[in-house]
């Protein structure tokens, strides 16, 4: 066994965040590891799936109070690294893909400069050796024309190519642990898979860790090997099938995004209520 095998990528024990002191938990109590495979956490708009994604990355704004038994990346715990060790640590060690690219890449810089940028400062190469592990990148991201991409401003490209540059620059340093937060769901339908399939490749080939957060469970499902799901800040089951789900809300997930090769006459609704007794709220 090699070195990196030893410690799951992440170990998460414990987290629990709260927004303001007064506030409910928007996390509450969660647990899980994250070995050198996809998981994926799923839950509805406000369960404290991309809380959890930001307490890994230390990314929650000030008023945002984390604590954790454990939260270990390859052994070693965040917890305790200052603002700088993290600064030093993402991007490099662990990367967050978010919505939507638009946002994430900075407008004002080409997307070559940016990548070369990601290159100079997490694998150390300069001038034309940075350029030439952008281009490298971005032909292995499939962009067929990378010249004219690397000259285009982070605007001027489509939400699909624009996702594609995003995993070309979080990529490109093979981190340890790639955080994935709804990657595709400002893209067009018709581009979804092909990008998600594009990051699965990678993630592969790297031998890192995916943690992937969606709302959509089926999706997650046909990605993932572990499925995690989140209710009101609590993960209430950690599932390897669909098929195995026991849980009223995962079932409640699964009914609101039917199967597209199914009919379905009435649209499901959770029943809140009773979800909340059953998860001791
Ligand atoms: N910056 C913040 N300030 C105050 N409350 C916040 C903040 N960010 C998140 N919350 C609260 O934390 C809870 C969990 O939110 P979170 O964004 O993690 O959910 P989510 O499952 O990722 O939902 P979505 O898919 O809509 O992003 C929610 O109640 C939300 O209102």
């Amino acid at each position: 066994m090699q070195d990196r095998d030893l410690h799951p990528v992440l170990s998460v024990k414990g987290l629990n965040v709260r927004f303001g002191r007064n506030s409910l938990a928007a996390v509450s109590n969660v647990s899980f590891d994250v070995g050198r495979e996809r998981v994926g956490i799923v839950g509805e708009s406000g369960s404290g799936k991309s809380t959890t994604g930001r307490a890994i990355m230390r990314l929650l704004p000030p008023i945002a109070s984390v604590a954790a038994e454990r939260m270990d990346l390859d052994g070693v715990s965040l917890l305790d690294r200052t603002e700088r060790q993290m600064g030093a640590l993402r991007g490099k060690d662990i990367a967050l893909i978010m919505q939507d690219p638009r946002y994430s890449l900075n407008p004002v810089l080409t997307v070559g400069k940016q990548i070369a940028e990601a290159a100079r400062l997490h694998m150390g190469l300069r001038g034309s050796k940075a350029k030439d592990a952008a281009r490298a990148m971005l032909e292995r991201v499939r962009i067929s024309d990378p010249e004219r991409v690397m000259a285009l401003y982070p605007h001027q490209v489509s939400g699909g190519m624009g996702q594609r540059v995003m995993i070309a620059m979080m990529l490109l340093a093979k981190p340890k642990l790639v955080i994935a937060d709804e990657p595709t769901s400002a893209l067009d339908v018709s581009v979804r898979r092909d990008v998600l399939t594009l990051l699965d490749e990678l993630v592969r080939e790297n031998n890192s860790g995916l943690l992937l957060i969606s709302h959509d469970i089926r999706m997650v499902a046909a990605f993932c090997e572990r499925i995690i799901v989140m209710y009101s800040g609590r993960i209430v089951e950690t599932l390897t099938r669909l098929e195995d789900a026991q849980h009223p809300y995962t079932r409640g997930l699964m009914a609101a995004l039917p199967d597209p090769h199914k009919p379905v006459r009435r649209l499901a609704v959770l029943d809140r209520a009773k979800l909340d007794l059953e998860t001791n709220r």
